[in-house]
C-alpha cells in the first residue's frame, strides 16, 4: 500500500466558454498542479483569493472535472469510479465547506442532518444511529439537546462543529476542508481548528485543508503547498516551508502574518 492516499497529478482546470472547435478560451484557474497527501497527514494549501485553491479542492472531491490531469485515491483515478466504487469514494472522502449553513437543510433538525449519511449508506438501525449521533455531538462539544435544534438556532462555531461531526460520522479516510474557519471570529476559529485537529488525529484521518490564512495553515498542516495564479510555487514539509521558504511569494506571505515571530516562538 502506497503511503500516499491522494495523488493529484498534473491537474489543470480551465473555466469559461469553449470557443471554435471546443478550444478552451476561459480562465485557467488551476494550472498543472501535482501534489500528494500522505495517509494520516494533513496537506495545507495556502494562497491568496483567486489562486485556485477551491477549484483544486473541488476537483479532489470529484465535484469539478479537471480539464486535464488526474486525481487518484488509493491509486485509482476518481473519474473512473462508478456504482458501488463511487459510493465507497463518497463515503471515504468527506468535505467541510466554509459556510455550512448553505449545505444544511434549514428544515431538518441537527439529529436528522447527522443521521442522514448513516441512512444513505445503510449503516446501523434506528437506535444505534441515534446513539452514534448523540456520542458524536458530545465529542464535538455540543449539548445533548442540540440534537433537536435547527441550524438557525446554532452559532457559526456550533454549525462548524456540526459540519465536522457530519464529515466524520461515516468514519471516512479523508476530510477535505475549504476555509472551514474563515467565517468565524478569531477566538471561535481557534477552538474549531483545535477540534478539527484533535478529531483528525484521534481518527487517523488524512486531510487537505485550504485557507488564505498562513497562520491557520501552519497550525494544522504536516505539508504545505503555496498556490499562486493556479500553480504551486512552493511545496514541502511545513517546518521547512515556514522555517526556510525558498520562493519570494512564500516569504512575502510569511512576513504578512501578524505576529509571526510570536507564532514561531509558540510552535
Ligand atoms: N465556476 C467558475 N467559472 C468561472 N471561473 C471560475 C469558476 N470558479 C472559479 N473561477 C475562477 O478561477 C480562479 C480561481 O478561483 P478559486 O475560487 O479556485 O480560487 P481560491 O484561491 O479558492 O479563491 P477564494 O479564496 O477567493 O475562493 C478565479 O479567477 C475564479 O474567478
Amino acid at each position: 500500500m502506497s503511503q500516499d492516499l491522494i495523488r493529484i497529478r498534473a491537474v489543470s482546470k480551465e473555466f469559461g466558454a469553449t470557443g471554435w472547435f471546443k478550444k478552451p478560451v476561459g480562465v485557467k484557474a488551476v494550472d498543472g498542479v501535482t501534489l500528494a497527501v500522505k495517509r494520516g497527514q494533513t496537506l495545507g494549501i495556502v494562497g491568496e483569493s483567486g489562486s485556485g485553491k477551491s477549484t483544486l479542492l473541488r476537483m479532489a472531491l470529484r465535484l469539478i472535472k479537471p480539464s486535464s490531469g488526474t486525481v487518484e485515491i488509493d491509486g485509482q483515478d476518481i473519474w473512473t469510479l462508478q456504482g458501488a466504487e463511487l459510493k465507497a469514494f463518497r463515503r471515504k472522502v468527506q468535505p467541510i465547506f466554509q459556510n455550512p449553513a448553505s449545505s444544511f437543510n434549514p428544515r431538518q433538525s441537527i439529529g436528522q442532518i447527522l443521521v442522514a449519511p448513516l441512512e444513505v449508506h445503510g449503516i446501523g438501525d434506528r437506535d444505534s444511529r441515534r446513539a452514534k449521533v448523540a456520542a458524536l455531538l458530545e465529542r464535538v462539544g455540543l449539548p445533548k439537546d442540540a440534537i433537536d435544534r435547527h441550524p438557525h438556532q446554532l452559532s457559526g462555531g456550533q454549525k462548524q462543529r456540526i459540519a465536522i461531526a457530519r464529515a466524520v460520522i461515516l468514519q471516512p479516510e479523508a476530510v477535505l476542508a475549504d476555509e472551514p474557519t474563515s467565517a468565524l471570529d478569531v477566538s471561535v476559529q481557534a477552538q474549531v481548528l483545535d477540534l478539527f485537529d484533535d478529531i483528525r488525529r484521534d481518527l487517523g484521518l488524512t486531510a487537505i485543508f485550504v485557507s488564505h490564512n498562513l497562520a491557520v495553515i501552519r497550525q494544522v498542516s504536516d505539508q504545505i503547498a503555496v498556490m499562486r495564479h493556479g500553480s504551486v510555487v512552493e511545496y514541502g514539509e511545513a517546518d521547512q516551508v515556514f522555517g526556510d521558504p525558498q520562493h519570494e511569494y512564500t516569504k512575502t506571505l510569511i512576513a504578512a502574518v501578524p505576529d509571526h515571530r510570536k507564532l514561531m516562538r509558540a510552535l
